[in-house]
């Protein structure tokens, strides 16, 4: 590996502008200030950038200047040398941003201790030893906000948990600033304990909605190199999940999640992170309706009065089907302008309004957040179509389709640590592609040892142990997306074969009706577990031969990444993310239309398949578990999406 120094001299190196005085030693400032590395973004040299966040200079006597011509921004480049410097003021005090521009083949010995922290350390290292510099760190990075509902393991419902728990390490794993502002949710049980690592920053901060001004904390966590932001108030604390309890969705969501938008964008502009603020220039993502309001104050509210002016907004729609949509009468709980009603206005279509005097006036946040962000991202390619069509535009295909110059879709990635059969501590076996004894029947040998997690999942719910019975797994929502009524329809029919079934969720009341009646109709063949349970849904991943995904529409899909990441064979429904997917990976079965005949049918030939072609199987097991579903690839396109997102001015100025 090679070594580099890092010293004074180079910090005295010339740079082009006006810090004349001692410039201090890395050493001197790694207790007051936040690092960040910058990128390898002079290509085709052995040039990187390690750049250093500061803050306070002038008070610590250095002084520093502020470049009104180039707003503050490049000082100046100086590529032959080894230094160059960057000035970029930082709402007020928080004042410069110092790069340092090395050459590989500096001799000497590069103090990592020196450092402020070990993250930097490691990816240093890593980055100099084998060239992974010129993979992960890219060319430009960026100060991102996420704003979401949820984000695993804090909170997590569904998919928008497991994106908005990995995307964010991603990127921040690619050198930029990455924030993630979420509600401290408190349901007064054990899941308390996940924020237990979150400390409050104490910046109280006012937020005007609903006619009044409420009053929220922010806690804080800075964990795999991403600021976890929890926007704490009372709201937030009661027993259920984030959106409503056994009685039904929260009658106030709309307030907790205008909340939730407000304390965003206040966020970057007041948390000392590390000693500094995020700042003006900063991307908002914004996830789903929850988070939708974000773009609709930039516009609205900041920007008139000249802040944000530099930021821009992507809204992530991960679920059309959700838009925030409440009576017109609430906007002037908001804290929006009256003027800009017009961005939020919903007009229901008659045959969907309630009675002759309803006018069918309401506002849709989700509306509001496609009319005012600079851009618009979905979880895939085939979804980001799809929401341009009157079939899966739920009324907001025009709309969609009149911006569709910047609707992009990007399949998600999965978390390849937390999803890793080989160390997974969920699960009763550790497999991999290299061994995967611990899953499979091997070339036609029933050997207890060599299929654990099934035998172990057979035994943890109470099932006949039957290695080699086919058993076949659903995991989800119990929702109309999710063709829960179709997979109802079938199971009598699919339970007439040999194989057994588990079903894990939790959602509509009449299914998880549906699920504890078959469990008693079909004891030796049927379970159904009613919950959300992180740790049953793994080990059902790694324990199942087959998962069964019959999504009416599917955005992305990650039940279908996860099990094939397991060696489970996913059977799905090809629509959306799953279609996509099914064209590109063998390893998985798909079945259209999404009728009972056709999933019984493709469910049979797979199950026949697995009884009668072991070798197949395992082949199909394999095409799975080598497929690269890690976030880089993703992260990738995201950057090229931010990329363009402040290329052009913003949508609304
Ligand atoms: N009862 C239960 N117990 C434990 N875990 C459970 C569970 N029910 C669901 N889960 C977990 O929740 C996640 C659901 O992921 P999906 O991709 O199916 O997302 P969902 O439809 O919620 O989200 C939306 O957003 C995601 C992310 O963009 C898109 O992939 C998707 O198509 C879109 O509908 C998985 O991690 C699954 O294991």
């Amino acid at each position: 590996m090679k070594t580099l120094l890092f010293s004074y001299p180079i910090f005295t190196a010339k740079s082009t502008h006006n810090i004349t005085h001692k410039p201090p030693l890395i050493s001197d400032f790694s207790s007051q200030l936040g690092f960040s590395y910058c990128s390898n973004n002079i290509k085709g040299s052995n040039h990187f950038k390690l750049r250093v966040i500061g803050k306070n200079f002038e008070e610590d006597g250095y002084s520093t200047h502020e470049d009104e011509e180039n707003d503050g921004f490049l000082l100046g480049i100086e590529k032959d040398t080894v230094a160059e410097f960057q000035l970029i003021p930082q709402s007020g005090m928080l004042l410069l941003f110092a790069f340092a521009t090395f050459l590989l083949e500096l001799p000497g010995d590069f103090e990592v201790g020196n450092f402020y922290d070990d993250i930097l350390a490691d990816k240093y290292e890593a980055s100099v030893s084998d060239e992974l510099i010129e993979e992960r760190l890219t060319e430009l990075t960026y100060n991102i906000v996420f704003v979401t509902s949820e984000a695993s393991p804090y909170s997590k419902t569904g998919g928008l948990g497991d994106v908005c728990g990995s995307l964010p390490i991603a990127l921040a794993a690619r050198g930029h600033r990455v924030m993630v502002v979420s509600p401290r949710y408190l349901h007064g049980d054990p899941s308390d304990d996940k924020f237990a690592g979150a400390t409050n920053l104490n910046c109280v901060t006012k937020v005007h909605c609903f006619g009044g001004i409420q009053q929220v904390d922010f806690f804080h966590e800075y964990r795999a190199g991403v600021d976890w932001v929890f926007v704490d108030h009372p709201s937030y604390h009661r027993p259920g999940n984030p959106y409503g309890d056994i009685y039904g969705a929260f009658g106030d969501n709309q307030f907790r999640f205008t909340l939730l938008c407000q304390a965003a964008c206040e966020a970057p502009l007041v948390l000392p992170l590390g000693g500094f603020t995020y700042g003006e220039n900063c991307l908002f993502l914004a996830n789903d309706w929850h988070a939708g309001l974000v773009p609709v104050l930039l516009a609205a509210k900041y920007r008139p009065n000249g802040v944000y002016k530099d930021a821009r907004s992507i809204i992530a729609i991960h679920n059309l089907a959700h838009q925030g949509i409440e009576p017109a009468a609430t906007y002037g709980n908001l804290g929006l302008p009256l003027e800009w009603y017009g961005a939020l206005e919903w007009v229901f279509p008659t045959w969907a309004r309630t009675h002759a005097l309803d006018t069918g006036q309401a506002v849709n946040i989700l509306k509001g957040a496609i009319v005012t962000a600079d851009r618009i991202l979905t979880v895939s390619q085939g979804y980001s179509w799809e929401i341009t069509t009157p079939e899966g535009g739920y009324g907001l295909n025009e709309l969609l389709s009149s911006r569709k110059f910047v609707v992009n879709g990007i399949t998600n990635g999965i978390d390849v640590t937390e999803w890793d059969p080989s160390s997974d501590e969920h699960i009763a076996s550790h497999y991999s592609m290299d061994d995967i004894s611990g899953k499979v029947v091997i070339a036609n040998c029933v050997c207890e040892m060599q299929i654990k997690c099934k035998i172990a999942l057979q035994k943890e719910l109470g099932l006949a142990v039957l290695p080699d019975c086919p058993l076949v797994g659903f995991i989800g929502r119990l929702d109309y997306q999710k063709g829960i009524d179709i997979l109802l329809s079938a199971t009598p029919n699919l339970l007439q074969d040999d194989v057994q079934f588990i079903m894990l969720g939790s959602g509509e009341k009449q299914y998880e009706e549906w699920m504890r009646a078959t469990e008693t109709s079909f004891s030796d063949q049927f379970r159904g577990w009613v919950g959300f349970n992180v740790p049953i849904s793994h080990r059902i991943t790694a324990g199942c031969d087959i998962l069964l995904m019959p999504s009416r529409f599917e955005p992305c899909g990650l039940n279908q990444l996860y099990a094939m990441r397991y060696g489970t064979i996913p059977v799905v429904h090809g629509t959306g993310g799953l279609k996509a997917k099914v064209k590109k990976v063998p390893g998985i079965w798909a079945f259209a239309p999404l009728t009972k005949e056709c999933m019984l049918d493709a469910l049979r030939v797979a199950i026949r398949t697995y009884r009668e072609h072991k070798t197949s199987w395992e082949g199909l097991m394999r095409r799975g578990m080598e497929r690269d579903c890690s976030w880089d690839n993703a992260a990738v396109q995201y950057e090229q999406v931010f990329e363009w997102a402040f290329m052009d001015p913003p949508y609304v100025t």
